[in-house]
């Protein structure tokens, strides 16, 4: 095992596992009520009104569910999703290709909206509001604008980062979403729930010790559930008891509070190199040999939300229990008392 666990299962592409674990309809999607109660009631007004559901927006930390939720979508209005993603669409002429392959009440997904670039973000603006394709073909005295009028649609977009979208880009979705992380019970129905499907026998108490560790997060709980299956079978019966679970996250150094090495360092670096904070995020990232942007998306909001460490205007700051959790006696009137 690497040294972050959670960067592995959160980053790593989507596999036939995934796959086989996502489920196809808001009925088997556990959680996020209020999310599924808005997108039920759309979808509902939209098929009376015989219309075209309105775009949406989905944000949250990775592996929530968004993606699965944009599938929904589109199995619930009986229509075909086409998915993309922010970096794939690189020309106008990526996006005219997609976009003219959409029939109307399709769904088109673009996963990482908010890494679109501002150039294409422009052509997206009259294709969400008036279904219409302005491009540019040709360059030089050549150049000429055509329009194409596209069948009604619905954009699904996906971001982790829903600050970084654009007013004008934000504005055009008829509905915005936040995705939450998820309860230990809610997590607990998803395990057994994956359990079933993998033909996995387990123990509620086993259920319980993976959901405990899984930080709030569906793919995290797919994936050591997959991790715990295969240990019970080599090192135990089979079956996924309390104990069982317990060794196996244990073997790849996941603690009871669901925090992995990567987790542990960021707090060791944020406590010992940087006496507690405040320090900027790139520091913190060069002093881990970790990018960026991981210990943005994944580590930080699973370590903010536990209150681990926070984020202030000056830079990230430990909290009191992160010197608890990694043994170190908390200052009093240092800099890393900035909370
Ligand atoms: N509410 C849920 N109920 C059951 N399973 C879920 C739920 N949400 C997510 N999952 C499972 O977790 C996995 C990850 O979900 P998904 O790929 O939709 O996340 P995501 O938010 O789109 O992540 P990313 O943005 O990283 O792609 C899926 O394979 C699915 O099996």
């Amino acid at each position: 095992m690497g040294e972050s666990y959670y960067s592995q299962a959160t980053e790593a592409p989507v596999t036939s596992f995934d796959l086989s674990l996502r489920p196809p309809a808001f009925s088997e999607f556990c959680g996020q009520e209020k999310i599924k109660e808005r997108l039920l009631l759309m979808v509902e007004a939209a098929r009376q009104r015989g219309d075209v559901l309105d775009h949406v927006l989905l944000s949250g930390p990775p592996g929530l569910g968004k993606t699965t939720l944009a599938n929904i979508i589109a199995n619930a209005v009986g229509r075909r999703i086409h998915t993309t993603s922010g970096p794939q669409i690189e020309k106008a002429g990526d996006l005219a290709g997609i976009l003219t392959s959409v029939e109307k009440g399709d769904v088109l997904f673009i996963d990482e909206i908010h890494r679109l670039h501002p150039a294409i973000e422009e052509y997206l603006y009259p294709a969400m509001e008036d279904f219409r394709l302005d491009i540019i073909i040709d360059q030089g005295p050549n150049a000429r604008s055509i329009q194409l009028n596209l069948p009604k649609f619905t954009l699904v977009g996906a971001t982790t980062r829903a600050g970084m979208l654009t007013g004008p880009l934000r504005s055009r979705f008829g509905l915005v979403n936040r995705l939450d992380y998820y309860s230990a019970e809610e997590l607990c129905r998803i395990i057994h729930r994956s359990a079933g499907l993998l033909d996995v026998p387990i123990v509620e108490e086993g259920a319980k010790e993976i959901a405990l560790r899984s930080r709030g997060t569906p793919r995290v709980a797919n994936s050591l559930l997959r991790w715990v299956r295969d240990f019970a079978q080599v090192k135990a019966d089979g079956v996924i008891s309390a104990s069982v679970a317990e060794d196996a996250l244990g073997m790849i150094d996941i603690d009871e509070d669901g925090l992995d090495e990567m987790d542990k360092r960021l707090l060791e670096a944020l406590i010992f190199k940087f006496a507690g904070g405040p320090v900027g995020l790139s520091s913190l990232a060069v002093a881990l040999g970790e990018d960026a942007s991981t210990l943005e998306d994944v580590h930080e909001p699973f370590l903010i939300m536990q209150g681990f460490m926070k984020r202030t205007p000056r830079g990230r700051v430990a909290m009191p229990s992160a010197y608890e959790k990694i043994g170190a006696p908390v200052p009093s009137g240092s800099q890393g008392m900035l909370w």
